[in-house]
């Protein structure tokens, strides 16, 4: 249960990118929404879950095998109740945006997580540590329901799941949401689907908005699907060699504009739900 401090003071809110699906525009997104958030003046932080490390390299640390200390150093200390000093393994992007790498010790990290007691919420316990300095905390998941993803799950408010739009995966995604739900019931009952982002959309024909209605017709109006969608462009491919965003990459591109436009979306979707809460709270 939220408490009206909480709401009246933002704390961060977490929210987990995920799809189990490879290559979907997790990591793109994670980065460009999050710069989106810092350049509307939020906090934020991202926080890289994935050992394969796109985002860590994305944002300009192309080796992430020499960072240290990176996401596994710090649930380690949460695991071995080891202090965790203010600020420790946070790294500070030029774009506004505050960075917890990842490498891939990950691997390990997650396997070793079998034998820890309550090791679906180390995530968790290590968010809650640093939650109170940020306005959003985004997650960036690595492509599987495994304990790294399902860490996130129980950690986050809310998720946001991208999913290529010519490729909508009927299968994958309902296995997705029953993960989403099982944690819902199981660990975090706070836990809601934010909406799903159609990504690498081809062209503004109606064959997404047929993507946008199947999804609708399949899951009764359950899930919200964002109106916007982000288009297809070699320029957001180009990104994760050069170690900058969209914005600075293509400024007055198509996929920089309509990253602009969910950033806004995901804002108005926030402060609705902040109205709500208090009011509920009445
Ligand atoms: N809007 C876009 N237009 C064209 N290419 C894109 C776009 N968004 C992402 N890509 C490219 O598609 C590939 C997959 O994107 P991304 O890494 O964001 O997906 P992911 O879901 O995080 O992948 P993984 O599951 O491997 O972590 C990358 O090569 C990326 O550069």
């Amino acid at each position: 249960m939220q408490k009206r401090g909480d709401i009246v003071a933002k704390k961060g809110t977490v929210t987990a990118v995920v799809n189990q699906k490879g290559g979907t525009g997790k990591t793109t997104t994670c980065e460009n929404l999050g710069i989106g958030l810092a350049m509307e003046g939020k906090k934020v932080l991202l926080v890289d879950t994935d050992p394969q490390a796109s985002l860590t390299i994305s944002l300009g640390y192309p080796m992430p095998d020499r960072i240290s200390p990176t996401l596994s150093d710090l649930m380690k200390k949460i695991v071995s109740d080891q202090p965790i000093e203010s600020g420790e393994g946070i790294l500070h992007h030029p774009e506004g945006v505050d960075l917890v790498p990842a490498n891939i010790e990950l691997a390990g990290m997650e396997v070793s997580l079998v034998n820890v007691m309550s090791r679906e919420s180390v995530l968790k316990q290590y968010l809650d540590s640093v939650k109170k300095e940020y306005d959003f905390i985004l997650l960036d998941c690595m492509p599987s329901l495994g304990m790294l993803t399902i860490n996130a799950l129980t950690a986050a408010d809310n998720v946001i799941i991208p999913v290529q739009a010519q490729y909508l995966p009927a299968k994958g995604l309902e296995q997705l949401l029953q993960t989403v739900n099982k944690v819902k019931r199981q660990i975090n009952p706070k836990l809601r689907i934010e909406g799903i982002l159609l990504t690498m959309v081809d062209s503004r024909t109606n064959y997404a908005k047929d993507i946008s209605a199947l999804i609708r017709e399949n899951y009764g109006g359950k899930l919200k699907v964002y109106q916007t969608d982000i288009p297809r462009s070699v320029r957001a491919e180009e990104i994760s060699a050069e170690g900058k965003s969209i914005f600075r990459h293509d400024p007055k591109g198509k996929v920089a504009e309509a990253y602009r436009v969910l950033t806004k979306e995901v804002l108005q979707n926030a402060e609705k739900r902040r109205k709500r809460q208090l009011e509920q709270l009445r």
